[in-house]
């Protein structure tokens, strides 16, 4: 994706593309890690069969059942599969959050995570600017 958004009605109107349906679950949390490092938010994600981490969902068909349903049908195949709880603290080393945005992900499955955690208010802006500054950095020197 060329990051460009689109209203569900004009990817409907749309021909000669496939659908994809893709959800993040995720729950407020008073746990802590370790017992001292708050988790604040469950927010889930997938190992996918591939190696790479998405959200759950998959192709559904509009011809045939509305989004809605593609995407649970698609959860009651999939979930439990390779379930993967994003870490958003952060810990020494860059470990945590940074660490978890330098995998490698599928399709624009990075960017919609940063964008989802902004706007419902699970981090703060700094916070992910400083995750992801990190994250670069971390990509840089492990890439071979
Ligand atoms: O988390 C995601 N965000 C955005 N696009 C995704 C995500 N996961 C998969 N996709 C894209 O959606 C399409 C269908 O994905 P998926 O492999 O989950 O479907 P399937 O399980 O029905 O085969 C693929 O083109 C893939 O690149």
């Amino acid at each position: 994706m060329a990051g460009q958004e689109i209203s569900k009605d004009e990817s409907l109107s749309r021909k000669g593309y496939r659908h994809a349906c893709h959800i993040m679950i995720y729950a407020d949390t008073d746990a802590k890690l370790f017992g001292k490092i708050p988790i604040k938010h469950i927010v889930l994600m997938q190992m996918r069969f591939d190696g790479l981490l998405g959200f759950p969902g998959g192709f559904v068909k509009p011809a045939e059942e509305s989004l809605e349903a593609g995407l649970s049908r698609e959860l009651w195949e999939e979930m439990g599969d390779g379930n993967v709880r994003v870490p958003l603290y952060c810990l020494k080393r860059g470990r945590g959050l940074s660490a978890f945005l330098s995998n490698s992900f599928i399709s624009n499955a990075r960017s919609q995570l940063i964008a989802a955690l902004r706007v419902l208010g699970l981090l703060t802006q700094d916070e992910l600017d400083a995750a992801v500054a990190k994250a670069e950095m971390m990509r840089k020197t492990t890439a071979h």
